[in-house]
């Protein structure tokens, strides 16, 4: 019987895919291709070294126990990599040499030898001078809080800037949402280049600040000056590219320095709020440069990432909050670490200009600020929803007859719940649960009490889903 290497593969990622999560599977997995199948090894082929290195520190044991499950014991995996970035043909790792001697060298650390080239980012005029990287120096990886929302841009961002220019990552597209981070990442870059490499040139710029600059240098008859300048610059960090849309001389100027930069070996790295392929309005011979390197998404952070950072950055500012404030901007701040931050800061100033202490209710008048449903009250409803979650019972049965032990405990608990967090009468809580009375519920209330009393871990579970209930106000 002839197998399939496509099939095979097809085969694996079945079983992959039910033991990673979404996210990974979609990073990790989607882009190999299967290639071959000899001799009990399956070839599959990876974008690049990066990839292959990340598969075997982060997905070893999976790939060979699904291997093995696909091709018994003696069932390999081999790679193959794939060098995208190199779609050009010239050899990332070599620096050219010889006449392209670095021009910084002759002035030491950061300076560059303007000669007649003019420098937007300074007073015209002035021959040799040092170029401003124009970045802010507490965005560093110390301060860049590491979690499953960020870990592979945040791993690429670090070997970038062991290597600039001489990993596959040329360019370093980080792209996802909002105040996600992409900014303090880039700057985080270019730090460590300074710090490794006091030689380099490390530059950044919005796409706002650039446009403009080209704007000026159209206005000016400057146009070669402009991209002579950029041509100088070792690291290029330009944010939020999705600006350039529709720009049509813009994308024109950018296009010729990338590939200027890129030639020669130049680290370029990219922000976006949207993956490179969705980029509306952007020329498609920019989009396929784009997707030379690598393009790494930054991804909501989990509630334990979102309360690292918030931690971090209180003991940065010297100041303390209660835990159980922290866990309720952080369980209603979820999608943006800059609101996150705002949070804490309207907290700090709210305290301090009303002298008034910091806890939760303090909290929730900040936080109905950054969203739009945290004043909603608890209802019995939203408190079945939880505790059936909790449970993996259908609220239904809630609500119907059912004598099973599981139901039996949820329902009085849901109950309970309802008596101790809202304001409802009793009846009024015994007919949301299918028409109970109100004797039905001081029964279960009681029969909790009685069981927190006696069983620890029950009483934890209580004590636990109350806390979610109370934190999770905006997610009804
Ligand atoms: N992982 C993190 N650890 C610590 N702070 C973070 C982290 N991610 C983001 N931040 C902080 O969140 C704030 C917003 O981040 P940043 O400006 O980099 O977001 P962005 O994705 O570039 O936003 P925009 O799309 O608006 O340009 C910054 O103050 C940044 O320091």
């Amino acid at each position: 019987m002839v197998i399939d290497h496509a099939a095979v593969w097809d085969n694996c990622l079945q079983t992959i895919r039910k033991n990673v999560p979404t996210q990974s599977f979609r990073t990790w997995f989607e882009p190999i291709k299967p290639v071959g199948l000899e001799d009990h090894a399956l070839t599959i082929q990876v974008p690049n070294k990066f990839f292959y290195e990340w598969l075997e520190e982060h997905y070893v044991s999976l790939l060979k126990m699904t291997i093995r499950k696909e091709l018994g014991d003696r069932g390999r995996l081999e790679y193959q990599i794939l060098m995208s970035n190199g779609s050009n043909g010239h050899d990332h790792k070599s620096r050219s040499n010889g006449s392209e001697k670095p021009v910084e060298d002759k002035f030491g650390p950061g300076m560059v030898d303007m000669g007649n080239i003019k420098n937007p980012f300074v007073i015209p005029g002035i021959k040799k001078m040092k170029i401003d990287p124009q970045l802010n120096a507490i965005y560093t990886f110390d301060t860049y809080i590491e979690g499953d929302c960020n870990r592979l841009a945040r791993s690429a961002g670090q070997a970038i800037a062991k290597n600039p220019g001489g990993t596959s990552f040329n360019p370093l597209v980080i792209f996802g949402d909002v105040g996600l981070g992409k900014t303090h990442l880039a700057h985080a870059v270019g730090n460590e280049v300074i710090e490794r490499f006091p030689n380099k040139t490390v530059l950044y710029v919005s796409s706002e600040k650039f446009t403009n600059q080209i704007i000026q240098s159209i206005k000016n008859n400057a146009v070669n000056d402009f991209v002579n300048f950029y041509q100088l610059i070792d690291v290029l960090i330009v944010d939020d590219i999705q600006f350039l849309a529709n720009k049509q001389k813009t994308q024109e100027i950018f296009f010729h320095i990338f590939n200027q930069l890129h030639q020669n070996n130049r680290q370029i790295i990219l922000t976006s709020d949207r993956a490179p392929k969705d980029l509306d309005g952007m020329e498609e011979r920019l989009i396929s440069r784009f997707k030379w390197g690598l393009s790494a998404d930054l991804q909501a952070p989990d509630l334990e990432t979102r309360m690292a950072i918030l931690e971090a950055k209180m003991s940065r500012e010297g100041v303390e909050i209660p835990q159980n404030v922290t866990e309720f901007i952080c369980y209603n701040i979820k999608n943006n670490i800059r609101e996150l931050e705002g949070v804490l800061v309207s907290l700090i100033a709210q305290s301090s200009l009303n002298r008034r202490e910091i806890d939760v209710d303090l909290a929730k008048v900040v936080v109905k600020n950054f969203v739009t449903e945290i004043n909603k009250e608890i209802t019995v409803e939203f408190i079945q929803k939880l505790v059936a979650e909790h449970f993996s019972v259908a609220v239904e049965k809630l609500q119907g007859k059912t004598r099973k032990r599981q139901v039996v405990i949820a329902r009085q608990l849901s109950m309970y719940l309802a008596k101790n967090l809202t304001d409802k009468s009793l009846k009024a809580i015994g007919e949301t649960f299918g028409g109970r009375d109100h004797s039905t519920v001081i029964y279960s209330c009681k029969t909790v009490q009685d069981l927190m009393e006696t069983d620890a871990i029950f009483k934890d579970t209580v004590v636990e889903l109350e806390k979610k209930i109370r934190m999770s106000l905006n997610d009804k």
